[in-house]
């Protein structure tokens, strides 16, 4: 079988594509896949790495204003996506894919696109509770749409048959990793608690302000702390670090620009302080993590607190809104969760409740089905 997959710009909408890559592998070791990103996305970085055969177009975004930068901005976004399109299409036809996979991101609308126009099975997954501007688009040339919040169905309209509950295969991925014990990470010991701090796969700069202000006192706690402050922001963070007191001086306070095996260290800490993007509420959920939930208030639609909302309804997460974030907040919740092992017991089963670790094979289905209905 051959499988292409395209989904890209942040993590959030790569890491679900590679979920089902490497269950896919697991299971037919003949399958062939592809994965088409931008040049500009994290996927030109992450992926490649996996091994996994990558090509890429050129696309980009569009802007919501609508003033003379904004209409000048989208007619070059609409010239690259018509010009993408044939691209897409070249790249299907050699290819030819039984089945393509779209995760998000501008990347997916004109291969999702140009793959229904060639009449292959298409099916997009939409992590959030919100349907994006491209799944938005996509809706009405593709088989299937897969969604990770059942909440989501009501904003289907008239395309609701399309629609089918799998989660996201992150999730699964997580929770069904084979991992060694290990007693040690990044030089922390896994029997004391860890908090893992970090603002979604780009880092956010209010996350990361907060933690400088918070960490004179942070770093009297002896908190074990994993801080990834985003591959951007990194230099500047260490060095306001270090002008308060040297890290080196610190060791039970890392800071990583970025962590490639997230699944190690998610397996191995006790709090998370983090953005609510999609799948990284998979992760939580699935794996039973207590956090403290900052959602981003620069997305679409707010839909990061929504997200978040479906873990505080659910008392497994606490909620710190970003203009309540400080450092002086940050270290309250965190001495919240820090100092009570019955909270975190607590939180963490509450999380469990809303995992969903079969998601991958019941996205793999869906997938498996539609290459049949095309085959009838
Ligand atoms: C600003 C923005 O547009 N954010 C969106 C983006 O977020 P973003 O890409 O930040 O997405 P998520 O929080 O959903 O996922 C981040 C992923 O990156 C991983 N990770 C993160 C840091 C790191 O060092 N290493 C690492 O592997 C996390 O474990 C997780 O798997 O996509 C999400 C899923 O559609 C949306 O819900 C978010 O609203």
């Amino acid at each position: 079988m051959r499988v292409l997959l395209t989904g890209g710009g942040t993590g959030g909408h790569i890491y679900p594509a590679l979920a089902v890559a490497r269950r896919l592998q697991e299971m037919d070791s003949e399958v062939e896949l592809l994965y088409v990103g931008t040049k500009r996305g994290l996927e030109s970085t992450i992926v490649p790495r996996e091994k996994i055969p990558f090509k890429t177009i050129e696309v980009e975004g569009f802007m919501r204003s609508l003033n003379f930068e904004g209409i000048k901005y989208n007619l070059r976004s609409v010239h690259l996506f018509l010009k993408s399109i044939s691209e897409a299409k070249k790249i299907i036809r050699t290819f030819q894919p039984d089945v393509v996979l779209g995760t998000g991101g501008y990347v997916s609308a004109p291969i999702c696109y140009a793959a229904s126009k060639e009449g292959i099975a298409t099916v997009v997954h939409e992590q959030n509770s919100f349907l994006g501007l491209t799944n938005k688009f996509l809706l009405r040339y593709i088989d299937r749409l897969a969604i990770s919040f059942d909440d989501i169905y009501e904003q289907m309209k008239k395309y609701q048959e399309k629609v089918v509950f799998t989660g996201n295969p992150r999730a699964q991925e997580v929770n069904s990793a084979n991992l060694p014990m290990i007693d040690h990470v990044l030089g922390l010991d896994v029997t004391k608690p860890i908090a893992l701090i970090f603002g979604g796969s780009r880092g956010a700069p209010k996350i990361n302000q907060a933690v400088v202000e918070a960490y004179p006192i942070l770093r009297t706690r002896g908190y074990q702390i994993i801080f990834v402050p985003g591959e951007e922001h990194y230099k500047k963070i260490v060095k306001q670090l270090n002008d308060v007191s040297p890290l080196a001086r610190n060791p039970h306070f890392v800071v990583r620009p970025y962590i490639d095996h997230m699944i190690d260290i998610l397996r191995n800490v006790s709090v998370i302080v983090s953005r609510s993007g999609a799948t990284t509420i998979a992760e939580i959920t699935v794996l039973g993590i207590p956090s403290v939930l900052i959602p981003s208030p620069y997305v679409t639609d707010d839909h990061q607190t929504k997200n978040a909302q479906s873990l505080v309804n659910n008392e497994a997460a606490i909620l710190l809104k970003e203009d309540q974030l400080s450092g002086k907040s940050l270290l309250s919740k965190l001495d919240e969760l820090m100092n009570s092992v019955n909270k975190r017991s607590f939180m963490s089963e509450r999380a469990r409740e809303l995992g969903q670790p079969r998601a991958t094979d019941q996205l793999i289905q869906v997938m498996l089905d539609e290459v049949k209905n095309k085959k009838k």
